[in-house]
């Protein structure tokens, strides 16, 4: 990366993005050179404005962390916009990022975008073989078509446009809605609002048997601006053309209720637990295998309870109680 490289993050107010901008500086990169637009002042599903954008702006490097995100039940209840929103900024940004000469850029998947009943861990090499998992297939072909879409720019046009699939996130910027959002911020804004009003127990959706592993979003931006600034002959003596996904997991997982339970110490809740199974559980696991990501000389360093701490730190500066 020059120096006075440009840098555009998408979706820089959101919680990896936001986590990116915090890596870049804290890296040195001179705030002149990260370029931002809130949704407000750029809705990217919107493909003239997109375009005009990138023909003003021109960055060196993109970081298209934007996107329409949520949990098990946001993506259940929402899928023609997951995948609608999803496809029109991937296909907005990476076409216009080509347009204007870009030649590095970043696109951010899922580890959604396996098969539900992939062998586990879950290597790159699992994609597209098998059905995926019902409640966000259409985010998840989102996510795929991403992947293929920077790797048909590079394949067609010689970019160097990368994708990453991370885990399950959390951490500071996290999205706290109580109903669309992913199991850690929901659970921390549950059992803390459980703790302040003495209820007497704490509903968890599903039956708590499905496993997850879970990423603190620093790692993940660490791991974001790594792959970035990989040298691209290693980068590229490391990928295939069409298999060129990187996976970026914590290496661990844990099921629901041993989650709960930690954030149960993390909060100080002295309620009880109890299970609704009526709620979708969705895979029994989506533990990735990340061992090419580790190989090449990133790894994780916030641990689960950590990251737990200080995610609720940040939920409770946010919503003013800290
Ligand atoms: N969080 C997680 O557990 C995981 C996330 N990912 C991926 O990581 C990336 C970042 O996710 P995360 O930071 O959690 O998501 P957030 O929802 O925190 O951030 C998404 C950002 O995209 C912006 N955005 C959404 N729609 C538009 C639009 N039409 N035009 C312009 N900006 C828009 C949002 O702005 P605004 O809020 O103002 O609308 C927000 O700033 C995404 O690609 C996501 O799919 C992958 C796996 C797990
Ligand atoms: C991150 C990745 O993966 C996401 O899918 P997911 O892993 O199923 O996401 P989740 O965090 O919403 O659920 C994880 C587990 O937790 C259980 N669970 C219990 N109680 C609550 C609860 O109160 N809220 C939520 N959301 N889940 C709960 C829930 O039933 C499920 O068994 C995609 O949406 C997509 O965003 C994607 O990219």
């Amino acid at each position: 990366m020059q120096s006075d490289s440009r840098i555009y993050v998408a979706g820089h107010r959101g919680m990896v993005g936001s986590a990116i901008v915090r890596t870049l500086k804290a890296q040195g990169v001179p705030d002149k050179n990260i370029v931002t637009r809130t949704h407000a002042e750029l809705d990217l599903t919107d493909q003239r404005a997109v375009g005009e954008f990138f023909a003003q702006e021109r960055p060196d490097q993109v970081y298209l962390a934007a996107a329409k995100v949520g949990g098990i039940h946001a993506n259940n209840i929402y899928p023609a916009d997951f995948i609608y929103d999803n496809m029109m900024m991937q296909a907005n940004v990476i076409q216009a990022a080509h347009r204007n000469d870009v030649q590095k850029l970043l696109f951010l998947g899922s580890s959604c975008i396996y098969p539900r009943m992939a062998q586990q861990p879950m290597r790159e090499t699992a994609l597209l073989t098998g059905t995926l998992e019902p409640t966000n297939e259409p985010y998840a072909i989102a996510k795929i078509a991403g992947i293929k879409l920077c790797e048909s720019y590079n394949r067609q046009y010689g970019r160097d446009y990368r994708s990453v699939m991370p885990t399950n996130l959390y951490g500071p910027g996290d999205n706290y809605h109580s109903e669309n959002s992913h199991v850690i911020p929901a659970l921390l804004r549950r059992f803390h609002k459980a703790k302040a009003g003495n209820a007497p127990e704490v509903v968890i959706w599903g039956t708590g048997s499905p496993k997850r592993e879970f990423l603190f979003v620093d790692d993940m931006a660490a791991a974001s601006v790594f792959v970035m600034n990989l040298d691209d002959e290693v980068y590229w003596n490391e990928v295939q053309p069409q298999l060129s996904h990187i996976n970026v997991g914590y290496g661990e997982d844990v099921t629901i209720a041993e989650l709960a339970q930690t954030i149960v110490g993390v909060v100080g809740y002295a309620g009880d637990v109890v299970f609704d199974a009526s709620k979708p559980d969705g895979p029994p696991r989506k533990w990735m295998d990340s061992g090419r990501l580790n190989a090449l000389g990133w790894k994780p360093v916030v641990a689960l309870e950590e990251g737990l701490r200080r995610a609720y730190q940040d939920m409770l500066r946010a919503a003013g109680y800290a």
